[in-house]
């Protein structure tokens, strides 16, 4: 750590050393503490752009060429990046960034590195489609492999193996993911501003999209999104220091912020001597932690014990058609395919989220209305282009009950074994992630279960008392009236 500190020094970072120290934190890794109170707006650190690594930065695309750089495809996500940081590795002390790489970690606990028994555990949970790990090998072989073969004075074929392999792609590819920030050119039209907050790419650039989209915005190495299609992926860039601070749900009390030479870390709150200097990641899902970075947050709950707040469920809407077409055949389930063809024209959801204030999201309910419709309803939906309104009544919700207790079925364990298997405390690392992120899943699924079961007994209540109620009050007319008169 000692040779990270002073070669960032020795390259124009400044570090109030004073105020702060890098430590090791048990279970948390290298992290910043306070070493005095700090307060609000400090800066704790600055270092030039050029001290950051990127496409922009490295040297090796100009080498290249841009030609080259095109024919591989080195510009489309982080193919590029992770070619340039093994080349920046491979050239040892002669490269700047030399005593930074030595300084990153080489093995990660994030699922890309868990073997088939531990994955298994994480059935049923939002990782499994996202770990993204055949499309980052298509993109080692296909562009990067030949990139390298194609320009041997570059890259020597006896130093592929050492520097150039898989292994290293992937070691490479993983600091991406849970270590890079998203640093913009400067926008001269910005220039009246003083600072601006540099988004992390890593940390919380795409963390706004978690709440209402199942989807990943940054797959590992580069796997094109609809995020990267907007991104610059030459924005993508590795920020020594900065990526050395940890973060926790609701914890944040310090920011990066970018100007038009320099990055500067400055304290959001101040910060008591001793306490953790703690950036923030966006506040992700522990299923979004796990996989980008290889932990989980456990923060104390509102309601008692622990979980994270931010944690969430993944319903697919196949699963919502599969039961509505299966359970309901006889209420004239046509052209079913044409109705979910016409809702995701119209930009309805293939995956709604279910979070932990346990709503039930409005665009579910209506997908299942839809798909109750008579065929004279759908074809009026359709040619007006309204889906129906999200209104509970007892066929939906006996639907939506069944969509749930479907999709807790889909972890391969009950919520009590896990309970258990957490109280045990005698699993491995990985084994004890997956229990706490299919927990926090199930934990919110079992909640709208109860709370729709709470509308159903409350709507069945409701049916009765309406049956019950003219003979009560008396203040309905029709048979039930009169015929509690008659007998007066
Ligand atoms: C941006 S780096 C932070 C520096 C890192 N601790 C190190 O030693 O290099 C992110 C990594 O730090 C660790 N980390 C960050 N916050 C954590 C937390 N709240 N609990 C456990 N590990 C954490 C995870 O391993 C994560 O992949």
């Amino acid at each position: 750590m000692q040779n990270f500190v002073a070669w960032f020094k020795s390259h124009s970072g400044f570090l109030d050393d004073a105020s702060l120290d890098v430590v090791d934190f048990p279970s948390h890794g290298r992290g910043a503490i306070a070493l005095k109170d700090i307060s609000e707006n400090h800066t704790l650190f600055t270092l030039p752009r050029s001290l950051t690594l990127s496409t922009r930065t490295s040297t090796l695309p100009s080498i290249l060429g841009a030609d080259t750089w095109e024919r591989f495809k080195l510009g489309q996500g982080w193919v590029g990046l992770i070619l340039c940081m093994m080349w920046e590795e491979a050239r040892g002390s002669a490269s700047k960034w030399s005593e930074y790489l030595e300084s990153l970690p080489t093995s990660f606990d994030t699922p890309m590195f868990w073997g088939a028994e531990d994955l298994e555990e994480l059935r049923g949970t939002a990782v499994v489609d996202k770990i993204g790990r055949e499309d980052a090998e298509r993109d080692y072989h296909e562009k990067l492999l030949p990139a390298i073969e194609s320009r041997p004075d570059l890259f020597p074929p006896d130093s592929v193996a050492q520097y150039y392999s898989l292994e290293r792609y992937h070691i490479m590819g993983s600091r991406i993911l849970s270590r890079s920030f998203q640093v913009e050119r400067w926008d001269r039209q910005g220039d009246d501003h003083d600072e601006s907050e540099a988004n992390t790419s890593a940390m919380d650039v795409d963390s706004a999209e978690f709440p209402d989209k199942g989807e990943d915005a940054h797959t590992e190495e580069g796997e094109e999104s609809d995020d990267e299609e907007v991104d610059d992926p030459s924005d993508v860039a590795m920020v020594p220091m900065a990526d050395l601070l940890n973060a926790r749900y609701g914890s944040e009390n310090a920011k990066l912020f970018y100007e038009e030479t320099e990055l500067r870390m400055v304290s959001t709150k101040p910060i008591k001597a001793g306490e953790q200097i703690w950036n923030t990641y966006g506040d992700p899902p522990n299923s979004e932690l796990l996989r980008r970075y290889g932990h989980v947050d456990l923060v104390s709950l509102p309601q008692g014990g622990e979980g994270n707040l931010a944690d969430i469920v993944e319903l697919r809407a196949d699963l919502v058609v599969s039961v509505v077409t299966g359970h309901a055949p006889s209420t004239g389930l046509a052209n079913t395919q044409e109705r979910i063809d016409w809702w995701l024209e119209e930009g309805g959801d293939d995956v709604f989220v279910l979070e932990t204030d346990l709503a039930v999201p409005e665009t579910l309910t209506s997908l299942v209305r839809l798909l109750l419709l008579s065929d004279a309803d759908w074809k009026k939906a359709r040619d007006k282009q309204k889906p129906p309104r999200a209104k509970l009544d007892s066929q939906v919700l006996s639907l939506l009950l069944q969509v749930l207790g479907r999709r807790l079925n889909e972890y391969p364990t009950s919520t009590e074994v896990d309970e258990q298997l957490l109280r045990g405390g005698n699993l491995t690392l990985n084994k004890r992630h997956a229990v706490i992120v299919r927990l926090g899943e199930k934990t919110i699924l079992t909640g709208v279960l109860e709370k729709l079961r709470e509308v159903e007994q409350s709507l069945l209540v409701a049916e009765k008392d309406k049956v019950k109620r003219p003979a009560a009050s008396g203040e309905t007319g029709g048979e039930t009236r009169r015929s509690k008169k008659a007998k007066r």
